[in-house]
Formats: C-alpha cells, structure tokens, sequence
C-alpha cells in the first residue's frame, strides 16, 4: 500500500490509516510508489501535469452518477445552496480534455459523471481513488446519486441503500483478475446510511427508504426486461425473480452498487448509494415518464444529499 506519510511516521497509522485523527484516502498497489509520474488518463489529469493537491486537497464529498449532465446540474445546484461566489459560468469541466466522465468541483464537493455499467465506473473509480489519494484528501464521503427500477415501491421512491447485492441477491462483488475470480465485500457504511435516512424525514413529499439495491451486468435480460432485443424467458420467470429478490430484501435494480461498495470500502471512503426509481418492475419494464417529471425524480437524490452535505458542514464548523 503506497502511503503518503514519511517511513518515520508510519508506526503512527492505524489499520483504517487514520493518521492524527484524520481518514485518510488508500491506494492497495506497491507499485505506484515506484512509479515516478501517475497519468491519470480517463479524467485528462496526472500528477506532473497538474498540482492535485492545491486543486483538489479540500475535498471532503464526492458525488457521482452516470450521466454528465445530472452531474453538472447537482454541481451547480450545491454552488447555490453552499451559497459560494460566483455563477454557473464558472462551473467548468475539470476532464473537458476528454470526453470519457465529466468533473465539476464547487467548495469541498467533488462531482464526477461515471457512465453506465461496472466496466465505466470501475475505470472511474480507479482514478478518482487514486487523484483524491494523490492530493492528500482526508476524512471524505462518497455517494452515489443514481436512478434505478424500483421493485414493489412507488415510483419517485428514494432508496438509500443497506446492502449492495449481485444478481443472486448475495452481498459481494466478482472481480476477475488475470484468470482469478477474485470475491470482494459489498459492505456500505452502515451509519452514513443511517444518517441519509434520519436527514430524508426533513425532507416532505420525497418517500424514502432503505433497502437491498440489486446491481446487474445489463439493463434488459440482466433485469428481467421483457422489450430487450433478446429475451429468453417467460413474462412468469421475470415475476417469479423480481418477487424472489423482493423477498430476499430488495427494493431497488441499478448497475453500479456493487463495484462501488467493493472499492470504496477497500480504499477507505466512507461511501452511500442513493437512488430514485423511476418505475416499479413488477408493473413494467419500460420507463415512460415525462421529461418533467423525470428530471424533478433525478432531483430527489440531489436535494436529500445537498441537506445532508449541509448539516455537515454547519457541524464541522460548529466543532472548529
Ligand atoms: O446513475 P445512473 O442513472 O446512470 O444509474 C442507472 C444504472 C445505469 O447506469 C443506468 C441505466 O439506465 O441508470
Ligand atoms: O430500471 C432501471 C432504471 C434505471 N436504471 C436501471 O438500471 N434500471
């Protein structure tokens, strides 16, 4: 594990790599340590071109989600209620050399696009880990703001995620490595959960709840759709699985849970998935909402996030 403290100091690491009290972002490869300059290729950033420390040291919370364009709106909304200088023409793309994800910073919040699917995120997810490690960043959160079917709940639902599971309904995620299957946890953190759940009942009219998030390979045969271009199975196999994950707990489908968890928690971020559905697969599979009302559902996430980004800050600056 490469560490940015001097050999001398290690002793005084913990095993999570706090260091004075402070949370530390790592890295589990020895080999970046030997390696004289990190191109950060995917976001166009790279440790001899760009000061990361000096641009990204201050960051404490980082939010993701597939799509660039939700991650611009969520950057500018926090600008506005983080009441910061200055308007949204001054929100630029930190990646706009490339158009792979797309990145937004405002204050201490970080807001990057990661695509669809665990390949795209994965990818993503290797360079924001090790950017926020190469810039010092301590004692940060990650979330991810998403959409997802819900199963069994109303549409427009929030759900905050308690355990992110496979398509078997079991809480792990398969990494396969040379010609390994490598089984990593999907463990999210129990108490950030928690405290999402407690900021979304000040929250009127956005039902929330938490729940089991099931991430698959792929949007139509990986969940149970019937209008793919394939489908394989019959209309009572969709209903006997989809009933069958309700059972085992859960009340969401999204393509990134589980990846996200099992780096995150490797790596030390303190990390939350929270997701509105956009429909109930066990009406439909075909999401047939009105531009309106499906720009206001991706808003539920962002408005319960930027409270909860809020309610931290007054309390750190209370504790300061
Ligand atoms: O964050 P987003 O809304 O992209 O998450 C879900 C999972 C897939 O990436 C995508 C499928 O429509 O939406
Ligand atoms: O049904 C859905 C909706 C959004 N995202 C998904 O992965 N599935």
């Amino acid at each position: 594990m490469a560490s940015i403290l001097p050999a001398s100091n290690r002793s005084m690491i913990s095993d999570k790599n706090t260091y004075a009290g402070k949370r530390f972002v790592h890295v589990k490869n020895p080999y970046l340590d030997t390696m004289d300059e990190d191109i950060l290729y995917h976001l166009d950033l790279g440790t001899k071109t760009h000061n990361l420390p000096a641009m990204f040291g201050d960051v404490k919370f980082v939010c993701v989600g597939g799509s660039p364009n939700r991650m611009k709106a969520f950057a500018v909304f926090m600008h506005k209620e983080l009441g910061l200088k200055g308007g949204e023409e001054d929100i630029k793309d930190i990646c706009a050399g490339t158009d792979r994800y797309c990145m937004f910073k405002t204050g201490p919040v970080l807001s990057i696009s990661h695509g669809m699917g665990i390949p795209s995120i994965s990818i993503m997810l290797h360079e924001l880990i090790k950017l926020l490690h190469h810039a010092r960043c301590c004692d940060v959160t990650i979330i991810r703001i998403g959409t997802s079917g819900g199963i069994g709940i109303a549409p427009g639902s929030v759900v905050i995620t308690d355990t992110a599971v496979d398509s078997f309904f079991k809480p792990r995620f398969e990494q396969v490595i040379l010609d390994n299957i490598v089984t990593r946890s999907t463990e999210l953190d129990k108490e950030l959960a928690e405290e999402l759940f407690n900021c979304s009942k000040e929250i009127p009219n956005i039902p929330t709840l938490m729940g089991h998030t099931m991430c698959t390979y792929d949007f139509y045969e990986g969940q149970g759709r019937l209008d793919g271009a394939l489908c394989s199975f019959s209309r009572e196999k969709k209903l006997d699985y989809l009933k069958r994950a309700y059972k085992a707990g859960v009340r969401n489908i999204e393509m990134e849970s589980t990846v996200f968890a099992a780096m995150c928690g490797l790596c030390g971020l303190k990390a939350a998935v929270v997701c509105v559905t956009l429909l109930d697969r066990l009406n439909c599979d075909q999401i047939n909402l009105s531009h309106d009302i499906l720009v206001e559902y991706q808003q539920r996430p962002q408005l319960l996030i930027s409270n909860f980004i809020k309610k931290q800050l007054r309390l750190r600056d209370q504790m300061l």
